[in-house]
């Protein structure tokens, strides 16, 4: 990694030795989740600081930032990152044009150091429908790679909620079931789901959503997350089993917001290894790559995959 000319060699530093300063422009939510006491005072210890960026002042008057790292979804927000990059990009033309490039290079560098956008808008592939995102999923066809990859069974409803029932039983789906809006737009709203164990029930609903069959999986998932080559994979707790004696005692729907988030972190827990087995590398080496082969430009895929029941052979994602 570039730093001012120097290469960072990923070693711990003395404790106020700089070298690296990434702004960070991050809703209040990622802040609290992601510049946790402990990840800060690991990255100073390694020479990189965290600086807030101030959304209301330029850019150009804040840092100088080697990295700037963002996820925010406002339009304002996006254009003024792919402001910078155009300027960037004009800047290498002009230095592929002209034979005096230096001075050109050297006047950026000066009054704006060169920053690295993770990522810019045009690496960004934006995966807001769960049907469309799941369908990569779906045509991979790795059924028979160190195991198999699939989706649980699925259905969209987009209109009248007093359809949900005889549209269920149409399709085939058993119950419980898992709804979920169809949209995830990154709002509160859109990760409230819901488990519904009865058909009747499933009328009240609020349509446009996904209805998937509840997959038994032992209260564990797997959650990958692929940047560039790099994979890793964490244990999180989930929902229990479904047995076929409480499906028959319970009924209504049953919301279950952010069950398997940060919080619910099970890489320490005493687990059953026939859940906590990790899927094995070459599988998740190669959902990877064709991943990023099938979502195409971005050069770091985000994508979310929570495969489980891997007790069974089988990565499904959702
Ligand atoms: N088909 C399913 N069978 C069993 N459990 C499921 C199923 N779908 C989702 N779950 C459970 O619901 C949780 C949330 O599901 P999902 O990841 O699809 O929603 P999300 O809103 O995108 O979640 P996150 O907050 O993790 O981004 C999962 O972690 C898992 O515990
Ligand atoms: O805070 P953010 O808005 O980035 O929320 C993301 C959340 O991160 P958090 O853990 O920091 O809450 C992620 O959880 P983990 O990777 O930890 O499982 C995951 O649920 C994403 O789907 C969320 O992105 P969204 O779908 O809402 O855009």
């Amino acid at each position: 990694m570039r730093l001012n000319g120097e290469i960072y060699d990923g070693e711990d530093r003395e404790e106020g030795e700089q070298k690296l300063v990434v702004g960070y422009a991050l809703t209040l939510k990622k802040r609290k989740s992601f510049l946790q006491p402990n990840f800060e005072r690991l990255a100073r210890n390694k020479g990189i600081s965290f600086v807030a960026i101030d959304q209301n002042r330029p850019l150009s008057d804040q840092g100088p930032f080697d990295i700037i790292l963002h996820k925010l979804l406002g339009k304002e927000w996006c254009e003024i990152i792919e402001e910078m990059g155009k300027f960037d990009l004009e800047l290498k033309r002009s230095h592929s044009s002209s034979n005096s490039t230096n001075d050109c290079q050297m006047d950026y560098r000066q009054t704006q150091p060169q920053v690295i956008v993770l990522d810019p808008p045009d690496a960004i592939q934006h995966l807001y429908n769960r049907q469309s995102m799941l369908q990569n999923v779906v045509d991979l066809n790795l059924s028979d790679f160190h195991g198999k990859v699939g989706v649980p069974r699925q259905m969209v409803i987009t209109e009248d909620p007093l359809s949900i029932p005889d549209e269920v039983t149409k399709a085939g789906l058993k119950l419980p079931l898992v709804a979920k809006p169809l949209v995830v737009d990154g709002s509160t709203k859109s990760h409230e789901l819901f488990l519904v164990y009865d058909q009747f029930s499933l009328s009240e609903l609020e349509p446009p959503l996904v209805l998937q069959e509840f997959v038994n999986h032992g209260g564990v998932l797997f959650k990958i997350y692929i940047v560039g080559d790099a994979i890793k994979v964490v244990r999180r707790h989930s929902l229990p089993n479904v047995s076929k004696c409480e499906l028959a005692k319970v009924a209504g729907i049953i919301p279950f917001p952010r069950v398997s988030s940060a919080s619910a972190s099970a890489d320490d827990a005493d687990l059953d290894p026939g859940v906590a087995e990790l899927p094995p590398q070459p599988l998740l080496e190669r959902l990877a790559k064709e991943l990023r082969h099938r979502l195409a430009r971005p050069s770091v895929v985000q994508y979310r995959h929570d495969p489980r029941a891997w007790d069974k052979r089988c990565l499904l994602c959702y």
